[in-house]
């Protein structure tokens, strides 16, 4: 079973704790107490109180374990306000102290729920669909595959445009294991045109209206067996939200001029980039409504959150673009790309990457020269504004103190000097070459400074 490393606070130290890790590591198959390192495994804390101490170390902790850490505290109970702090502060999984058996089981039962989790995550078909590796992104998708294949909860998915919604929405579809499981049906709501919306959601009688020549599947009756997604959920109009209300509560309807109730077995999934928070408070959206198709929210980070995830997602895209002729990539390149905030997220991303191909040659390493020129300027721009931000409070404190410019220049240059020549191990012809400078004039300023 996955268990990366079990840790025990000293004071944490007894004999029952002693007993109790024995058989958790006969229980998970290790021979020796597997000891703390950076691992994609679950991690065990076990300590003593709860005190500032360990809230300040637990981020660290939480980091070693892939944000996966199971807190045992040695106590009977913890208050809510303690452990709304260690939940906070990095612990997925809190257990207090009580009967050891319970506690072995409740710590087992976590780390197999975990590992069916990653194996399911590990299957080549979403693997290759879904890309990112970064700890947020790891973590929706995990709480992705929970929802999904362990409950039948409406889901609400929050995130700004193109962060991989409708992905989302399709990996609680895929690992959804209900019996007989139908298809995935997707309504983008700002397709809806209010006046054929009763038609469109429950469908229609025969005669129901002038038009109505035949009966008409709506889209709840689609989506039976399987998963309504109402992408754009944000801009349903409230009346319209007033009359989704029992359908999805009660999962019964009735079609427009029809007067039979029908049942229906459907997961709701929603959408939307909108703050649906605010826009309940502004009336815009119901809070009956709200609370209805969100039993579970997921929020997708933006992907200037997760700029470790651009070469992974830069690699799919380059793939999917040119397959095997996909070159290799400039780290220039990926620079740039981590430089860009992305407004428009993965989606702009995979736009770039086309207009990127279009330039490629066909000739050696994709570079610089193959992003386009006005994409490259805004980079530029906002990569030399944040670059000089950087300097602004140091040299406003030189400032203060009185230094003027030559003196200032001075000064920078001789810790530009410094730090190349502690980065380069004291190798005075590298460090000039960094620093643009001679190696005589290097060796000048080290005999300067060298007693
Ligand atoms: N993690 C990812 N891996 C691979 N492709 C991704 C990922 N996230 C998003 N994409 C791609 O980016 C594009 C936008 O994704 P998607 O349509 O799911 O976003 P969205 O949040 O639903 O956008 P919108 O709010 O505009 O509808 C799609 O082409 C999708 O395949």
């Amino acid at each position: 079973m996955m268990l990366g490393w079990v840790s025990i606070e000293k004071e944490a130290v007894t004999p029952a704790c002693a007993a109790w890790v024995s058989a958790l590591c006969r229980a998970t198959q290790h021979h020796h107490i597997p000891e703390l390192h950076p691992s994609d495994q679950p991690g065990i804390l076990i300590a003593n109180h709860c005190d500032d101490t360990l809230l300040e170390k637990l981020p660290h902790y939480a980091e070693q374990a892939s944000h996966r850490l199971i807190l045992i505290c040695c106590q009977p109970m913890l208050s809510l306000e303690q452990q709304l702090h260690l939940i906070a502060a990095g612990v997925s999984r809190l257990f207090c102290w009580q009967d050891t058996h319970s506690l072995l089981q409740a710590v087992l039962g976590q780390l197999q729920r975990w590992a069916q989790i990653d194996r399911i995550l590990s299957a080549r078909a979403i693997r290759e669909q879904i890309i990112g590796q970064s700890p947020t992104w790891l973590k929706v998708l995990r709480n992705t595959v929970e929802i999904g294949r362990y409950s039948n909860a409406n889901v609400l998915l929050l995130g700004e445009p193109g962060t991989g919604k409708e992905l989302i929405a399709r990996l609680l579809h895929t690992v959804d294991q209900r019996e007989h499981k139908q298809d995935l049906v997707v309504l983008d709501c700002t397709t809806v045109v209010p006046e054929l919306a009763g038609s469109e959601f429950f469908g229609h009688e025969k005669g129901a209206f002038t038009n109505a020549i035949r009966t008409r599947e709506g889209m709840f009756e689609q989506a039976a067996g399987g998963t309504l997604f109402l992408d754009e959920v944000g801009e349903l109009p409230a009346f319209l939200q007033a009359s989704l209300l029992r359908v999805i509560q009660e999962k019964a309807y009735k079609k427009v001029g029809g007067d039979r109730w029908h049942n229906l077995d459907f997961r709701l999934v929603s959408a939307t980039n909108r703050d649906l928070e605010s826009a309940q408070q502004q009336g815009t959206f119901r809070q009956d409504f709200f609370h209805r198709i969100a039993s579970y929210i997921i929020r997708l980070p933006p992907l200037r959150m997760r700029k470790d995830d651009i070469p992974l997602l830069l690699d799919k895209f380059l793939q999917e673009e040119l397959s095997e002729q996909a070159p290799t990539v400039d780290p220039t390149v990926i620079h740039a790309l981590q430089a860009h905030d992305f407004p428009g997220n993965v989606r702009e991303l995979r736009q770039l990457v086309r207009a990127m191909c279009g330039r490629y040659n066909g000739y050696g390493a994709l570079s610089t020269n193959d992003i386009p020129r006005d994409y490259l300027h805004k980079i530029g721009t906002a990569y030399f504004a944040d670059y000089e931000e950087s300097f602004h409070q140091p040299v406003l404190t030189a400032l203060h103190h009185g230094m003027d410019l030559k003196t200032l220049k001075e000064y920078v240059a001789d810790i530009a000097r410094t730090l190349t020549l502690q980065e380069e191990h004291g190798n005075m012809a590298k460090a000039a070459e960094r620093l643009g400078i001679t190696v005589r004039s290097l060796q000048q300023f080290r005999a300067k400074w060298t007693p």
